[in-house]
Formats: structure tokens, sequence, C-alpha cells
């Protein structure tokens, strides 16, 4: 941005001691500052109640700035609600850059790391065939059919437990920690993340604190009894393979109190389970609006795999169209379309441009992932733009690319989702499964046309996911049917948490 612009900008738009806030709608934030993008450049600045905001719309400027700058650009602003209040400096998505958030990530990465990720194959492979089970006797239920696989395949990881009915009470439990956390580090949520100075209020004048100091107790008091619960069984020689076990073993070497840790372990829970199951439904709905580019999908598992037989891992470097419509899926409708801020810690220039230290970077994928000089046509829904060689995101080989390994959709530098080999491998079986053994459309209404789905109606939390939407589903044939059903039944008996 040319400082005439910049100047243009806080001049026409800031209003005194809130500055832009009154231009920020209170949801889909990242759609008006597209346009911001389209008027003022790939990188504009914007001041919320006397704090300083970059909003970045271009991948390079994102990329230089969060990674190749990333022992600056690497912090987490501490919001007085979600991150003071709610986490008490426990929760490692929202820490800042410092030893506890490296420690807490050193532990991420060796359980979710490739080699680590691999493991949970089988995992991920026997809960894709109850999904698929489950959407083709009930399509309406969907949404719930997609939550439980997510949720189900961290809280398998995570703590060796199954959901079986969902109402378990510590799932239940589990659930309302999720809720509360999405509703409470929502921009604008609580005025106190506007303006601070609320914070010096005494308790009784800001029943913000007693509310948010009993969520923190109860969320503790979770993640404490589940940690417990392994403790014993460890003792006991009954603990299941999973990551509080590993968490626990770690505990005097990790660098990290027992609290530290079991945050460590609910964060993972609590970042895999809605952004996996939020993509899910955004590829459904791109199939229903594109039966075009869900006959491609059809066609190429129908020439890989046959009708025989569901596919598996082993099938990926087969299968670049459905690896294509994954990441077409990501970037026409990122899951953290508006990206999740990090905090700079020291002054910085960037092309000539001041950056103070204490601004908010916000690279918003919703603007970057519409590029048109990355994404030519950015508006359509193409999974030929990572498959072509005319486009500029093609790239070789066809049997590894492309992949979602350093993709925008998944953040940038130092706090790069380190969940995405797991995300990588759900939505890959998941899309090739549900596209093997089904296809879905719009409804047919009773007078003979299709009843219309929306572009975008999406809902307004931290991950955006697509409102609830009809669509008819069939079953590609009686065989597909036969091998999904049984190869369910096949993953019941084979449950290795089977009577647990
Ligand atoms: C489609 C699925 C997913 C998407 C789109 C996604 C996206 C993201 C994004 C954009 C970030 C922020 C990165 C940044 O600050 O630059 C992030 C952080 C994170 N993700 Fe994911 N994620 C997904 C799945 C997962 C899974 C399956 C896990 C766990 C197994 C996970 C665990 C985390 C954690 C712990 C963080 C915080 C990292 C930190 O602050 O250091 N995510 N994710």
């Amino acid at each position: 941005m040319s400082s005439l612009q910049e100047r243009k900008w806080l001049m026409s738009r800031r209003k005194p001691l809130i500055g832009n806030l009154p231009d920020i709608p209170p949801k889909h934030s990242w759609l008006k500052f597209k346009e911001w993008a389209d008027q003022y450049g790939p990188i504009f600045r914007l001041n919320l109640a006397g704090r300083e905001h970059y909003v970045v719309s271009k991948e390079k400027i994102a990329n230089d700035l969060l990674r190749e700058r990333g022992n600056i650009y690497s912090s987490r602003e501490q919001l007085p609600a979600a991150a003071v209040l709610l986490s008490r400096g426990l929760r490692p998505v929202l820490l800042p850059y410092d030893d506890v958030w490296r420690n807490g990530r050193r532990l991420m990465h060796l359980l979710a790391m490739p080699s680590a990720a691999a493991t949970y194959e089988p995992t991920q492979a026997m809960l894709s065939t109850w999904l698929l089970e489950n959407l083709i006797r009930s399509p309406t239920d969907y949404e719930q059919w997609i939550e439980q696989y997510s949720s189900g395949l961290m809280l398998r990881l995570a703590f060796g437990r199954k959901i079986t009915t969902g109402k378990e009470p510590e799932v239940r439990r589990i659930y309302k920690v999720l809720e509360n956390l999405e509703r409470i580090a929502s921009p604008g949520a609580y005025l106190v993340d506007t303006f601070p100075s609320l914070m010096m209020l005494p308790k009784p004048l800001a029943p913000f604190k007693q509310e948010l100091e009993d969520l923190h107790q109860e969320e503790l008091s979770l993640f404490r009894k589940l940690r417990d619960d392994i403790r014993v069984e460890i003792d006991a020689g009954t603990a299941p393979d999973c990551w509080e076990k590993v968490a626990v073993e770690k505990e005097g070497e990790s660098g990290l109190t027992p609290d530290q840790l079991a945050y460590v372990i609910g964060t993972m829970f609590e970042a895999g389970s809605g952004t996996t199951a939020a993509g899910m439904m955004s590829f459904l709905l791109c199939m229903v609006l594109h039966p075009e580019e869900q006959r491609k999908v059809h066609e190429e598992l129908d020439r890989v795999i046959g009708s025989e037989r569901l596919p598996q891992f082993a099938d990926m470097p087969d299968l670049p169209y459905v690896r294509a419509t994954m990441k077409e899926t990501l970037r026409w409708r990122p899951v953290t379309a508006g990206g999740v801020p990090h905090l700079l810690t020291k002054d910085d220039v960037y092309n000539g441009t001041f950056i103070p230290a204490g601004t908010n970077i916000h690279a918003n994928q919703w603007a970057i992932h519409r590029d048109p000089e990355l994404y030519p046509e950015p508006e359509t829904f193409k999974p030929e733009r990572w498959l072509d060689p005319k486009y500029p995101t093609y790239k070789e080989p066809l049997s590894t690319y492309p992949n979602l390994q350093g993709f925008s959709a998944f953040g940038f530098g130092r706090r790069i989702c380190p969940g995405l080999n797991i995300a990588e491998r759900s939505l890959f079986l998941l899309i090739a499964r549900i596209a093997w053994a089904c296809e879905v459309k719009k409804k047919t209404l009773a007078t003979g046309e299709e009843e219309e789905v929306p572009l975008y109606d999406y809902t307004a939390g931290f991950n955006a996911q697509p409102k609830w939407f009809p669509f008819d589903l069939k079953v590609r044939g009686d065989e597909r049917l036969k091998i999904a059903n049984e190869e369910a039944e096949m993953a019941r008996e084979r449950d290795p948490l089977k009577g647990r």
C-alpha cells in the first residue's frame, strides 16, 4: 500500500477512540476485508479501539512476514476474555510465543508429525466406514455423522475413548468446552476485548470475570479428569495408546506442568474437531453445487478403484483428482476464512511500511484464496487448477501433488496448523469413500424443479461451515451399498475399543 493510499484510508475511516471498529461487520469480516483489499491493496491497516491491525491478502506477503520473519511474527495477542480469563495462559493455540508454547508445540509435533499421523490411519479408516453407513442411511443428518467422525477421531486419538451415543457425560462436557471457546474467542463477543481497561473493574462491577472464571474451572477440571483417568489406567496397566498417555509419561521431561500438558492434549482435541468437520461439510456443498466436477471425481474413482472395494490410503498417489477436489474445497470455502491472527513482537519495516510491535497480522484466507494472479477465475470451483500445467498452481509429479502441505488454508510459519497431516488423511479418505459410494445432488421438488442451495450461507463462528442444506443422496449401485455395509460391520468387530 502506498503512503498516499494509507493516509486516505486512515483519514477517511478512522473515528476517535474506536478507530475502524464500527466499519467491521459482526460476522464474516473476511468478506469486508476482501472488499477493502480490492480498494486499498494487499496489505492495509486498521485501528481497532487503539490497537493496530494489518490485513494481508496476498500469500507472498503473508509468507514474507509470518514465515520468513517468524522470529518476530509468531505471537498471539492476549485477549482478556479467551486468552487471559478463560484459558489462564494454558491453551497453546492462544499462547504468546514463549517457552510454554514452544514446549507444547514440541509435544504436538511428536503426536502429529507425518510418521505419527500414519499410525492413525486404521482408526480413520474404521470411523470412515461408520460415517458412510450413517450417511447412506440418513443423509439429512449429515452434520451429525460428520461431527461424530471428527470428534470421535479426536477423542480416540487424544483420550482413547469412543463416542457411542454422543450423550456420554464426558463427551457432553467436551462439547460444551468447545462451544464456549468458540463463542468466547469470536471477535466482539466480550466488550473487555475491545476495551481492556474494563479488566480493572472489581468483580461485582464486571460479571464477565466471574462467568469466565467459572468456565475456566469447568474446563480445567474436565482436562484434569481426563488425564487422571488415564493415570489410573496406566497404573493398572490397561491404558489405551493415546496422546494423553504420552503426555502423562512425559511429565517431568517436557518442561511443562501437568496442567499445561493436559491443555496441550485438550487443545489438539478442540482444534481438530470442528475444523475437519467444517471442511467435510463444505466438500458436500461443493459437490451439490458442481455436478460436473463430481462426475470427474466419480470417473477417477471408477477407473482406479472400480466397484469391488473401498478406496484406501494406499490409493492416495493414484487419485490426484480426489486430492485436487479436497484442496479446491479448502481454497474456495476456507474453514478459518479470516485466518488466525499473529502478533508482531518487535517493530518492523516491510517494503517501506513501518509496522509497530504489538500489531496483529491477519492473513485473510478468503482474500488470499481469491488472488487472481495465483488463482485465475477465483470465484470458480475448479479442481483442474491443481492438475493442469496451464494454471500457476500446477505442480508435478501428480502422484504427490496436489497435497495440503504448506497450503495457506492451514496458516503460516511457526504457528502453522500442527494437525495438518491428520486433517489431510481424514479429508482424503472421507472424500474418496463418500464419492466412491454416493452421488449427491440438489433435491428435486414436487414441481420437478431443483431446490436451490445457497452459494455462501455459512455459520458466523471461528470455523466457518455451511449452514444445513438439503440434498438428495443416491448410492452408486447395490454392490457398493453391500460393501459399505459389510465394511462398517467388520470395523465394529475389529474395533480395538470394543467392549471398553
Ligand atoms: C481442515 C482441518 C483444519 C484446518 C483448516 C486447520 C487450520 C488451522 C489454522 C489456520 C491454524 C492457525 C495457524 C496460524 O496461526 O497461522 C491452526 C492451528 C492449529 N491447529 Fe489446525 N486445522 C485443521 C485441523 C487440525 C487438526 C486435525 C488438529 C489436531 C489434530 C489441529 C490442531 C491445531 C492446533 C493445536 C493449532 C494451534 C497451533 C499454534 O497456535 O501453535 N488442526 N489450524
